[in-house]
């Protein structure tokens, strides 16, 4: 299992609250394909119809994601009580019984059989009906993936500060997981709206605005759903003597890989051609048909990348893991072509990494219809928070405004 712990203060400590703000918690569950995390949020609402302030966010994570344990759910429930320490450990027990507790699961689980996804779900809200925490109904769900996109923008607008009433300009945020990706943006387009399915257009209302976003969740693009792909392993579960075979692995690799609780075995084509102009069309068959372009995507637009595309630049030595950084795609595509033509430099390195900066590149080129010289903004953390949709969650549990 892999722990991290994070304390510390989130954001520039305030002054002693006024007799009339109000400190709340909020405890929130990203169950992913690939970790379970918790988020404890701090909040101070000042003003009870203006936007709170997040004081400070207490964060740790286990690994692997729940659907690991669908034959084990004993195994899920643990990890989750595990991990609820950390509330105990950061919420005064006086406040135990008003804090709410809510748990929402991602691609992992959508991809799950409903009924192991649904048993995986109870013994969640066993632990949770357990716990002194306030258990609100719907506290445990699969998320859609419409909220998960919305959720991250209002998350990465909330912590830049773009939500507040003075400010218009907002940005776009790119989410790749494990096996679901997200794309979000306030489009600046009537036609964007328009030309879009209808299913990929959000309305909502918060804090005094009304916000219609273009966002949509790929299920099944998430990087290690997409290396199965690419492998043509999908929905091969059993086959334990095949081996999966890709011209994104150098020549002489053979390893194994796991994902929703299933192993497959993996290597290089020893007989084929390798390098990035295969590996490409290999990617490529992964995107093509499936991503739709939005009509906009402006230059002058920003967005920030997380996630995967974060943990894949530090990899590729684009950027600095604690500071993040401005990357072109045009930069990913070079640094693709070097790791993937130069095999033996990967020897020391994840193995799948010309496989995985290749698909980055597909997605966001001939996917999403990005220019090469688009800058995307790569953020693990704003102001010491986690950029995930589980701020937005909490936002939206707390302040209850509903998202149509
Ligand atoms: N609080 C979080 C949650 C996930 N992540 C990153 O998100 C990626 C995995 O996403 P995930 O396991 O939730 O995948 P999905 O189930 O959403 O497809 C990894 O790169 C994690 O490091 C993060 O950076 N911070």
């Amino acid at each position: 299992a892999d722990f991290s712990v994070r304390f510390g203060n989130a954001l520039p400590s305030l002054s002693r609250p006024a007799n009339s703000s109000q400190i709340f918690y909020g405890i929130m569950f990203d169950a992913g394909s690939t970790g379970t995390r918790i988020h404890v949020y701090t909040f101070i609402q000042r003003d009870p119809d203006g936007l709170p302030v997040l004081d400070n966010e207490m964060f740790q994570s286990m690994k692997p994601g729940l659907s690991a344990y669908a034959d084990v759910p004993e195994i899920a429930g643990h990890t989750v009580r595990q991990l609820l320490r950390v509330a105990k450990k950061t919420v005064p027990p006086v406040e135990w019984k008003r804090t709410p507790v809510v748990f929402r699961a991602t691609a992992g689980l959508r991809l799950l059989p409903p009924a192991k996804a649904h048993a995986l779900l109870e013994e969640v809200q066993d632990v949770f009906d357990e716990s002194p925490f306030y258990v609100p109904a719907d506290s445990v769900s699969i998320m859609n993936g419409t909220s998960e996109g919305i959720l991250a923008w209002i998350t990465v607008n909330f912590l830049t500060g773009r939500l507040d009433r003075s400010s218009q300009k907002t940005v776009g945020i790119l989410d790749l997981g494990g096996g679901s990706t997200q794309i979000t943006f306030l489009p600046k387009s009537k036609k964007t709206v328009e030309s879009a399915p209808s299913d990929y257009i959000a309305r909502f209302h918060m804090f005094n605005s009304t916000y219609e976003l273009y966002t949509h969740s790929y299920l099944g693009n998430g990087i290690k759903a997409a290396r199965l792909a690419a492998l043509g392993a999908l929905g091969s579960d059993g086959l334990e003597r095949k081996v999966f075979r890709s011209s994104c692995l150098p020549k002489k690799h053979t390893s194994d890989f796991s994902f929703g609780g299933v192993t497959y075995h993996v290597s290089g084509v020893t007989d084929g051609v390798t390098g990035f102009r295969t590996c490409y069309q290999e990617m490529l068959k992964v995107v093509k048909g499936v991503i739709k372009q939005p009509h906009e995507l402006k230059d002058s637009a920003t967005f920030y990348a997380f996630s995967y595309y974060f943990d894949h630049a530090v990899e590729a030595g684009l950027i600095d893991e604690s500071r993040g950084g401005a990357v072109k795609i045009r930069d990913f595509r070079k640094r693709a072509k070097q790791v993937c033509n130069r095999p033996s430099e990967r020897s020391q390195v994840n193995h799948f990494l010309c496989m995985d900066l290749t698909y980055i590149i597909c997605l966001l080129k001939d996917g999403f219809g990005f220019k090469e010289s688009t800058v995307l903004q790569l953020t693990k953390k704003v102001r010491n928070v986690e950029t995930s949709w589980a701020l937005g969650a909490a936002i939206n549990h707390f302040q209850k405004f509903r998202i149509h």
